[in-house]
Order: C-alpha cells, then structure tokens, then sequence
C-alpha cells in the first residue's frame, strides 16, 4: 500500500509510521489523519504486529492540525460533520503505540502524541497548544489528556498563553516517558516496542486496557478491573510459561495464547 502523507514499514514485530508532509511540518490534514488512521487500524489487525510506533521529522512530529484546511470553516459545517471527530480513533488502536517525537508537537501534534500510550522524546522535542494564538482552543483533546498527563496547573499555563515547553520540562511534568538524543530516538523507539512485542499479547493488551481506566473509572472500581484482568490472565498458556521460564532461569517462549 503506498501513501500520499506517511510512509509506512514493519520492523519485526513493529509497525513503524513516518508522517510525511515536510513542507507543511507535517501539519494534519484530512488526507493525512485517514491515512494514518487505516495503517493503524492494518497494524491492529495484523497479528505479526506486536507495537506500533509513530514518528515524524527531525524538525516536527506534527506542527498541528493543518490551519490553512481550517480557516474557512463554518460553525454550522464544522458542527455538522463533527469536524475532527474520526481523529480521535487513533485512540481506540488496541495494540501499543509509541510517539516519538523530535521537533515541534504543537496543538494537533501534541494531541496526536497524547493519544499514543506514552511518548519518547529527542532533546530537540517541543510540545504545546498554542491553538488560543489562532483564536480558537485545543479540539483533538488537548484540554482533557494534556491535563491528565501535566496536572491543571501545567495546562492552563500552556492552553492559555501558548508557550511551548522543551523536553526536559515535558519530561518532568510527566508528558514524557524518556528523553534521548535526537540521532537515537527512532532506534529507541522501535527498540522499546520490540520488547513489548516480545512479551504475550494478551497480558500487553491488558496492561494497557488496565492503565487507561485509571482514568475512567473510581480508584475502588480500577483496583477491580485490574485484579479480575489479572485473575483471567491464570487461564492463558502464557502466563504457565511464563513462571515455570523463569522458575528454570530461561528466557519465555511465548505463544500469544
Ligand atoms: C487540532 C486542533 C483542533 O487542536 C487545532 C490545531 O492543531 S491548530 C494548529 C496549532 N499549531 C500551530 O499553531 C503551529 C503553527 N506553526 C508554527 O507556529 C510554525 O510553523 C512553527 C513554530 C511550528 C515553525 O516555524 P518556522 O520554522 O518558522 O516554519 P514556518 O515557515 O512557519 O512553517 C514551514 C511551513 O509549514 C507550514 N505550516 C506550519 N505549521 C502549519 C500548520 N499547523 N498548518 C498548516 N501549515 C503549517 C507553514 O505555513 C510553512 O509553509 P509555507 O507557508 O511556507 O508554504
């Protein structure tokens, strides 16, 4: 499948993503977010593929959403086709998604990061919502994921004056996972998902079912959810293999059942 906006390869057990509009900074338009979008969704169906990881350049990640596709948007259109609504199904990938960043994550950039399950960042990275310099607020879930990540004070500060802020302070803020150098972020990236293509698929895939409620549901209700996952994860081939490896000091063999 060739693409317009993304390249698109596997590395092992790894999907790996490129955006691709250099001369945009990889702003996201329509064409972009659909083709990304139907090589997250061939990578989630795809049982070769273990982790998924999306980059873009070394100067952006993504500079937003595109703005020159927006500025001629009507409330009533906008409203109607729920403008953007779709670009929130990267969110719904099952399997593991890393971002790595280098360059700007800005408004749409950023968000498309967030809704990865956590992000790696080259020390050239630098994130931010600066949609209030253009008249209008975050709409790919800035608002919500970014104060999740950061905490309200860090938020506002960004959503409301627009600054940007480096990788070391996204990193302390909690936004980023790891800083690496900019020349080693792709490696790192794919290594870091190689790893956790390399473990049961099951268990991968609850983990990450288990630390996204954290964020929906009570801290009694969570503590529930994750003890039934763990309970269920008794009746899988893996988890046998998995203890009686390490019970023989040898390295698992697992079979994603
Ligand atoms: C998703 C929502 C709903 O949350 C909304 C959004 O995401 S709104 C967009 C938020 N992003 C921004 O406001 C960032 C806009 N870009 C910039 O501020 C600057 O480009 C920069 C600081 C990232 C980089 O500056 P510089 O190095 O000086 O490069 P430029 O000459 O400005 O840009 C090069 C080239 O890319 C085009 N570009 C950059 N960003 C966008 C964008 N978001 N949409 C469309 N096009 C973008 C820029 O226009 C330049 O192209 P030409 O005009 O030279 O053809």
């Amino acid at each position: 499948m060739t693409y317009e906006t993304i390249k698109v390869e596997t590395r092992g057990g790894v999907g790996l993503v490129t955006l691709d509009r250099p001369k945009a900074l990889n702003a996201l338009n329509s064409t972009l977010m659909a083709e990304l979008l139907e090589a997250l969704q061939a990578f989630d169906r795809d049982a070769k593929i273990g982790a998924v990881v999306i980059t873009g350049s070394a100067k952006a990640f993504a500079a937003g959403a595109d703005i020159k596709e927006m500025q001629a948007l009507d409330f009533v259109d906008a409203y109607m086709r729920d403008f953007i609504g779709g670009w929130n199904d990267v969110s719904t990938v099952r399997k593991p998604m890393i971002a790595a960043v280098a360059g700007y994550a800005l408004g749409g950039g950023c968000e498309l990061a967030m809704m990865c399950d956590f992000i790696i960042a080259a020390d050239t990275a630098r994130f931010g919502q600066p949609e209030i310099t253009l008249g209008t607020i975050p709409g790919m879930g800035g608002t919500q994921r970014l104060t999740r990540a950061v905490g309200k004070a860090k938020a506002m500060d960004l959503c409301l004056t627009g600054r940007m802020m480096d990788a070391e302070e996204a990193e302390r803020a909690g936004l980023v996972a790891r800083i690496v150098p900019a020349n080693e972020l792709i490696e790192t990236a794919i290594k870091a998902a190689e790893t956790i293509a390399g473990f049961s698929q099951p268990s991968v895939r609850m983990a990450k079912e288990s630390v996204d409620r954290a964020f929906e549901l009570t801290l009694a209700e969570g503590i529930l959810f994750e003890r039934r996952l763990f309970h269920s994860l008794f009746a899988t081939e893996d988890q046998k293999e998995g203890m009686t490896a390490f019970s023989e000091k040898r390295k698992a063999q697992f079979k994603n059942r």
